[in-house]
């Protein structure tokens, strides 16, 4: 395991799996500027990865996160806070490429604010069934400026969103997995164990067709239907004659798992 410059994320590989922990337990794992900067550069690392395939951002101790450490963080967004270099955005909006690669969050305790931004951003999320979660903002005179006006009210549906958004009221996970913004409800002990299972099954999937299949869903969101079926026109026969695509073929023929390289 490796600890980021300010000692606040720590990053462990795992055969293809790259592990991302929040580590400011003490302080709830409040996000201050270096904590903040590391996940971005946590972000760039797993994207340079060649090896690693599916990221696991997770948090040590009980709780994901208590949201921003507004009184440290506050003033570097009123100065303009921009991305370190070489990383990537781990909420896609703040600047700079997102991460390829999919990218899985487990959360636990309290996920506030910019836990669910995060999760909001990732691909799959699961939490326990301790966790508590809150979009709270409005309470603190600001806006949720992470992602949570966008995205929340595309996967819950508006009135859904609403009810949280203006209010900043604290949500349980059962309510999270009602809204779609988890997928998977488990007790403590299994929360770890599951997202790990989960990440090494996509990992053992073609790398480039889950990238693609991320991409395609991706500009289809963001951009429409009509963008992400012209794109199929390079994606398409670029996968056709990738190596792990004649892989593919080979092992269904063979009636065995993928071998899969990522070209
Ligand atoms: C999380 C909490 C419910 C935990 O309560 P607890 O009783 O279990 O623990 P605690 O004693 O309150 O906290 C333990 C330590 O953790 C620290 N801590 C907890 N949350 C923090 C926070 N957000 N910022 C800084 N320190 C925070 C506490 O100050 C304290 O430090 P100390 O031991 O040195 O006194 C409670 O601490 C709390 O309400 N914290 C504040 C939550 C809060 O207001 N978060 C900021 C919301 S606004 C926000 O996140 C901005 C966001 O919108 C930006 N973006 C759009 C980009 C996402």
């Amino acid at each position: 395991m490796t600890q980021s410059a300010s000692g606040r994320v720590t990053r462990e590989k795992h055969g293809h799996l790259f592990l991302i922990g929040l580590d400011r337990a003490t302080k709830r794992n409040a996000f201050d500027l270096d904590m903040f900067n590391d996940l971005f550069v946590a972000y760039g690392e797993f994207e340079r990865d060649s090896e690693a395939r599916v990221a696991l951002v997770f948090a040590h101790g009980e709780h994901f996160t208590g949201g921003l450490d507004l009184a440290n963080i506050g003033p570097a967004f009123a100065a303009g806070w921009q991305p370190p270099q070489d990383s990537c955005d781990p909420f896609g909006v703040f600047g700079g490429p997102r991460t390829s690669k999919p990218v899985i969050v487990a959360a636990q305790g309290y996920c506030f604010t910019i836990g669910i931004e995060l999760m909001l951003a990732s691909d799959v999320c699961l939490c326990s069934s301790n966790a508590r979660f809150a979009q709270m903002e409005v309470q603190r005179g600001i806006l949720p400026f992470g992602g949570a006006t966008l995205r929340l009210p595309k996967i819950a549906g508006w009135g859904n969103a609403m009810r949280w958004l203006l209010t900043g009221d604290e949500f349980d996970a059962f309510e999270a997995y009602r809204l779609g913004l988890v997928q998977e409800v488990l007790a403590s002990e299994e929360l770890m164990p599951r997202a790990l299972q989960l990440a090494e099954r996509i990992a053992a999937q073609a790398p480039l067709g889950v990238q693609a299949t991320l991409a395609s869903a991706r500009q289809a969101v963001a951009e429409g239907e009509a963008a992400a079926i012209a794109s199929f026109a390079t994606q398409v026969p670029a996968l056709m004659a990738s190596e792990d695509a004649a892989e593919g073929v080979r092992a269904m023929l063979e009636r065995r798992p993928g071998n899969f390289k990522g070209r």
